[in-house]
């Protein structure tokens, strides 16, 4: 039967989802990890999970359940390949590769592969990533719960059954934290140019951020009602969202960039 996971590159987003699921259970010995980067590779050995540096490395009668592509998407065509052999009937392939497309997959590894797609962020290593899947029909209900779990167990899953949507969900919620990471660089360095040393200036960004997402995710109210609550007539808020809501201010300006990552991801799929 198979069973196992094996995660082909651990790198930035394929390490932050190995720390999740070893943090949530997962044993480390059901785990291969193909990472032909020697300096990882020590640091991966003592997390207790096996690791090799090549495809062909996987040890003998290891047969994982699911396969997890988790290389560059201008190595997929080169890296891919070489898992075709995994395939079983029991054996799903999921990608986390931006941009590059289930049709890919199917030339890659086989028209009969069971392939999901999909779009984790790095907030999995703690946990509370936001994990969206794209099944191709090959892969069957149990399959599904099997992915579902794997992707519950390091955060929030979607599923979206229309593949063209994921390059949109992409630059939402899979560049996503990038963008709320430099919202904190800016804020913190926004108060240090209104007169607060660094390090508080630093501090008082991040616990905003992170406390703000808390109660956007745990209220009952909305993102717009939870931003009138804090806005006083006529006080300090109202004057700094007459900045970043007038013209030309936040809105457009995350448009854009979202728009710009999503037509980057459409450029990757080729
Ligand atoms: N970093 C992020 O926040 C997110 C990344 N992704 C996707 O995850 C994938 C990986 O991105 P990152 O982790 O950021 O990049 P990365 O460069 O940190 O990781 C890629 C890893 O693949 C390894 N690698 C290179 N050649 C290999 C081979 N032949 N076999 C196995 N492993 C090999 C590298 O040594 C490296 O550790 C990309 O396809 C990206 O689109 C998706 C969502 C979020
Ligand atoms: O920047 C990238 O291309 C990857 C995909 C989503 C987040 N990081």
């Amino acid at each position: 039967m198979a069973n196992g996971l094996l995660l082909v590159g651990c790198g930035k987003m394929g390490g932050a989802m190995l720390d999740g699921w070893l943090a949530r259970g997962t044993d480390p010995r059901t785990v291969v990890i193909v990472e032909p980067a020697e300096a990882a590779q020590t640091a991966l050995k003592a997390k207790g999970v096996t690791v090799v540096s090549a495809a062909d490395d996987v040890p003998d009668g290891f047969a994982p359940d699911c396969v997890i592509l988790a290389v560059k998407p201008q190595m997929m065509a080169d890296v891919a390949p070489a898992y075709a052999r995994f395939r079983s009937p029991e054996t799903q392939f999921l990608s986390i590769a931006a941009g590059t497309t289930i049709g890919f997959f199917e030339g890659a590894l086989g028209g009969d592969a069971a392939i999901v797609r999909t779009m984790p962020n790095t907030p999995a290593a703690v946990g509370k990533g936001m994990m969206v899947a794209c099944p191709n029909p090959n892969v069957t209900k149990a399959m599904k719960v099997r992915a579902g779990e794997l992707l519950a167990a390091v955060g929030e899953v979607a599923w979206v059954e229309d593949e063209s949507q994921m390059d949109a969900v992409t630059a939402v919620s899979g560049s996503g934290p990038a963008y709320v990471f430099h919202m904190i660089e800016c804020l913190a360095a926004a108060g240090e140019a209104a007169g607060l040393p660094a390090a508080l200036s630093a501090k008082l960004a991040l616990q905003t951020v992170y406390g703000a997402g808390c109660l956007a995710r745990d209220a009952d109210e909305g993102p717009a009602q939870l931003r009138v609550n804090v806005t006083s007539p006529g006080g300090t808020t109202e004057a700094a969202l007459k900045v970043l809501m007038a013209e030309g201010g936040l809105k457009p300006l995350m448009e854009k960039a979202v728009l710009a990552a999503r037509d980057r991801g459409r450029e990757l799929g080729g």
